[in-house]
């Protein structure tokens, strides 16, 4: 039997008084690894937000974890994220101070308080992306590659029920694309729920999994031709 993470029913998701999807009709299931794709402004990263409740949804249904959508409270959203690895294109790692303490920060921000156990789930995340002889580093004395493999290390943290990657890829050259692909299907594999909005087709093609398209304000599932 599968478990639905998320689930979107007949939802419209608007950008001010702007319609950008309607009807929309998604589910993900525990352990699956879906594709989010679509031309520039077609809505991914609208669909994402509405998501980890950077914005609100008003029509239609929404459930991601234990959480309803459709009657977030502003002082929901801290935990519904808790639940949830968020991964942006650009990182977003804090520059002025190193690896470890990006982590631990947000180990601190998130009601960690032993010092041995924070160490530990630093040491386990960093080691889950190849990256455990990294932490004493700043962020630019790392690849771009390697910086992804530590937000992504940032976004497992809290052992999230879903993981939600908005263009991973998308400042990374193709090769580092790959291997930071690698890492995202290892953590799958690991058990992790994982939905990837991209561009990058080398990368379905590469690696095929469900995928969902946004396109003339809809979002609908593609089947992908194998050969
Ligand atoms: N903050 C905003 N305010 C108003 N309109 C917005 C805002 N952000 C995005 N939009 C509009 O919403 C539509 C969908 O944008 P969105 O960023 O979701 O697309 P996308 O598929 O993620 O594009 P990209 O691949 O370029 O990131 C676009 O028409 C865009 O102009």
């Amino acid at each position: 039997m599968s478990t639905p993470i998320l689930q979107l029913k007949d939802a419209s998701i608007y950008q001010g008084d702007s319609l950008v999807l309607s009807n929309v009709n998604i589910e993900v299931n525990k352990g699956d690894f879906v594709y989010l794709i679509g031309k520039t402004g077609s809505g991914k990263s609208s669909l994402m937000k509405i998501l980890y409740g950077d914005l609100s949804l008003t029509e239609g249904e929404g459930h991601i974890v234990e959480y309803n959508l459709k009657n977030l409270k502003e002082k929901d959203i801290p935990f519904l994220r808790r639940k949830l690895g968020v991964v942006f294109q650009d990182f977003k790692l804090l520059i002025d101070r190193t690896i470890n303490d990006n982590l631990l920060f947000v180990l601190k921000a998130t009601g960690w308080k032993d010092k041995k156990e924070m160490a530990t789930r630093v040491e386990e995340v960093l080691t889950k992306v190849g990256m455990k002889t990294k932490g004493f580093k700043y962020p630019h004395e790392l690849s771009g590659g390697e910086q992804q493999r530590i937000a992504i290390a940032r976004a497992l943290l809290n052992d999230p029920e879903l993981i939600l990657a908005d263009e991973p890829t998308g400042n990374l050259d193709p090769q580092t694309s790959v291997e930071v692909m690698e890492v995202l299907q290892q953590i799958n594999k690991n058990g992790n729920t994982i939905l990837m909005a991209t561009h990058d087709y080398a990368l379905l093609l590469k690696y095929p999994s469900k995928t969902l398209k946004c396109d003339e304000n809809q979002v609908y599932e593609v089947v992908q031709r194998k050969g």
